[in-house]
């Protein structure tokens, strides 16, 4: 699993932290960075599409992708089931394209067990209040989601410290430029230990 051409990010947060956002301005930047689309079984918000951010599935449905060993991982996530097919990913890394996650720190954990060079990234809200206020000027959830998912925050934030690194979203722009820095980062480390053997170490006679 770990021959695959191109690298895998995986970004966890808790909601409300900014990750589709900043996952969001980090594609339109950078082309060559694919998302992958999940299914799940929670209900669509107001400007959301069928396989584009989610494909929205039924419970049956869902269960039955999980008996057919669709997925690479899945979770239950605020009383919903979510998961990655295989499917989401594996053609895209194996075209050479970069892939990043937008999955919760259960999948992370799992997705880094499959692909040991995964690089795991976890974004932090600067502040509860502003976690808070974050979730309920998004406006696309209803009070009772929204307790839910800053309940299950403290928990989430708790597993940070198994990823690989932490960016803090407080000024938009800031988290957007540490974003771009990991990928930029990981890209130079593949050059150095895959390609850069077979092409440019060659062509400066460096064996
Ligand atoms: N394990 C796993 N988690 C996912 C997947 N897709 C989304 N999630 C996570 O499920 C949680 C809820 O996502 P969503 O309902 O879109 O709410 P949001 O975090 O408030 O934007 C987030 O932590 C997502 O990262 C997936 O395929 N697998
Ligand atoms: N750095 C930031 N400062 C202020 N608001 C932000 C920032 N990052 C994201 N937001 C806003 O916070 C809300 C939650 O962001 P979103 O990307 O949906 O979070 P998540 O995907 O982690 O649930 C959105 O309304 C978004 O526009």
């Amino acid at each position: 699993m770990d021959n695959f051409p191109g690298n895998l990010f995986v970004v966890a947060a808790p909601s409300g932290a900014g990750k589709s956002s900043l996952v969001k301005a980090l594609m339109e930047l950078d082309a060559k960075v694919r998302p992958s689309v999940s299914h799940t079984t929670r209900q669509p918000r107001g400007q959301e599409k069928h396989g584009r951010e989610y494909f929205f599935v039924s419970l049956p449905e869902f269960d039955q992708m999980v008996e057919s060993n669709a997925f690479l991982e899945w979770a239950n996530v605020h009383g919903q089931r979510y998961g990655t097919s295989r499917k989401a990913i594996e053609d895209r890394i194996a075209q050479g394209a970069d892939v990043i996650l937008e999955i919760d720190f259960q999948g992370a954990i799992q997705v880094k067990k499959l692909f040991a060079n995964a690089v795991l990234i976890f974004i932090l809200p600067p502040s509860w209040e502003e976690l808070k206020s974050r979730l309920h000027n998004r406006g696309e959830d209803a009070p009772d989601i929204i307790d839910l998912r800053l309940q299950n925050a403290a928990d989430e934030m708790a597993q940070a410290k198994e990823f690989d690194y932490v960016i803090i979203n407080e000024l938009f722009e800031t988290a957007l430029f540490d974003l771009k820095a990991i990928v930029h980062a990981q890209r130079l480390k593949y050059l150095a230990q895959r390609r850069a053997r077979a092409d440019i170490f060659q062509a400066l006679n460096i064996t």
